[in-house]
């Protein structure tokens, strides 16, 4: 086979190309719906685990009880915070992006895994659940040493929502913020194939292991055009400037006038837009749910006044409509996440989706190799 020729049809960023078939989860622009192995997403944050969820992701169906027992008890024994991922960490620098610590995390994880070797299915799905169990401590642990406080130790009496903000915060956090965690989780945890499900599909095409894809993943969902978007959502609403004091009104006007600025200077504000979805994405309606019920609990409603202006004003100039991203910063921000660790929050979620598809990917494989029109100069001699 040649390589394609400059008159042949180029799909600029595969927009619009179906790359291969999946049972994981069906993105519906049309309807604007997502499913996750059928189920619709906004059913199972409404009455889920996000443990059930995953099992749901990479085994096709709901779990029975005792499919979730093993689980849970498989999940709690691999909690605390390995001490070579410790070790790793401690010697990055404070200020490292935890984006970075994260992906150093996966990477000697993978590095230390006993059956590292190994990439049969059994083996390839025990490495996805002990990942999903162990990297909310590298989260936890990460805001906690920024901040100059000691490790906290996971509980086993508490499920992994409220055990993630135990490790993170060293408190119970109340139910209605553990609610809004899961719901963040459930819904982060899947999108066909996105730009960082697609890098650890290519990855795992080339028979590579499971924490190679996922830290090439990881380094897909870093960029502000993919999961990076939910940390600069709150640089934005930053920029703009929080004022405690100020009522819901008046920072909206504040918002507007900012986003008006921005598009005169055709600026690209993270949180908006999709590649999937042109009216509007299916998970916002859930997450804004969550983040009303944060911005009632914690009383601050002149925060939710940018969030309406910056929207408002996006929609009249152009349109764009905000994705998964948007709700989901000022969430986070509230619960008291580092603005920093908001994506690493994506990844603890993304991992099931991820493992997921490397499951699928691996199940049916083809090299993924796409050819490309050569634009260079014509062949020349020395
Ligand atoms: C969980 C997730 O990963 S969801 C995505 C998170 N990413 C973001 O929020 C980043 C901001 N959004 C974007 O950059 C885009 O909307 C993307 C990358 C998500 C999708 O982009 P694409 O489908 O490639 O559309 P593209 O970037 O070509 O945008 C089409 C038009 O809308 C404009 N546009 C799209 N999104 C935005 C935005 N957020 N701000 C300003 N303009 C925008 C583009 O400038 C372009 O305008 P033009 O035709 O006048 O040049
Ligand atoms: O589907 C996409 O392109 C991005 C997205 O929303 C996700 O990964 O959740």
């Amino acid at each position: 086979m040649t390589e394609q020729t400059n008159s042949e049809k180029i799909y600029k960023g595969l927009a619009g190309v179906v790359a291969d078939h999946t049972a994981v989860s069906k993105v519906n622009p049309e309807s604007n719906s997502l499913l996750y192995r059928g189920y619709p997403v906004q059913q199972l944050a409404a009455q889920l685990s996000f443990e059930e969820v995953a099992l749901l992701l990479w085994t096709g169906e709901l779990p029975t009880q005792e499919e979730k027992d093993e689980f849970i008890a498989l999940e709690r024994s691999h909690r605390a915070l390995d001490s070579r991922v410790k070790a790793a960490i401690d010697l990055l620098p404070l200020d490292a992006h935890p984006m970075d610590v994260g992906r150093t995390a996966v990477s000697v994880l993978g590095a230390n895994h006993p059956q590292s070797g190994d990439s049969s299915p059994e083996v390839e799905l025990r490495k996805a659940k002990e990942l999903f169990a162990a990297f909310p401590a590298v989260v936890a642990y990460d805001q906690r040493r920024r901040r100059k406080q000691e490790v906290v130790e996971p509980r086993d009496d508490l499920d992994y929502s409220q055990n993630f903000l135990w490790m993170t915060f060293g408190e119970e956090a109340p139910e209605e913020v553990v609610d809004a965690f899961r719901v963040s989780m459930v819904l982060y945890a899947e999108h066909s194939f996105n730009a960082s499900t697609f890098t650890a599909r290519v990855v795992t095409s080339t028979l590579s292991d499971l924490h190679s894809a996922v830290t090439a993943a990881i380094g897909a969902l870093k960029g502000p055009l993919h999961g990076g978007a939910n940390e600069a959502v709150m640089h934005t609403f930053e920029e703009i400037g929080i004022d405690k004091d100020e009522t819901r009104e008046e920072a909206a006007a504040r918002a507007k006038t900012w986003m008006e600025q921005a598009l005169a200077e055709k600026r690209k504000v993270m949180g908006f837009g999709h590649r999937v979805y042109k009216s509007g994405d299916s998970r916002v309606p859930t997450m804004k749910q969550a983040l009303d019920a944060m911005v009632e609990y914690y009383g601050r409603g002149e925060l939710m006044g940018l969030y309406d202006g910056l929207e408002a004003a996006m929609g009249e100039a152009k349109n764009i409509l905000p994705n998964l991203d948007y709700p989901a910063g000022p969430t986070y921000h509230l619960m008291g996440f580092d603005t920093e660790m908001f994506t690493p929050l994506f990844i603890a979620a993304r991992i099931t989706g991820w493992t997921a598809h490397i499951q699928e990917q691996r199940a049916d494989n083809s090299l993924i190799r796409p050819l490309s029109a050569y634009s260079g100069p014509d062949e020349r001699s020395l």
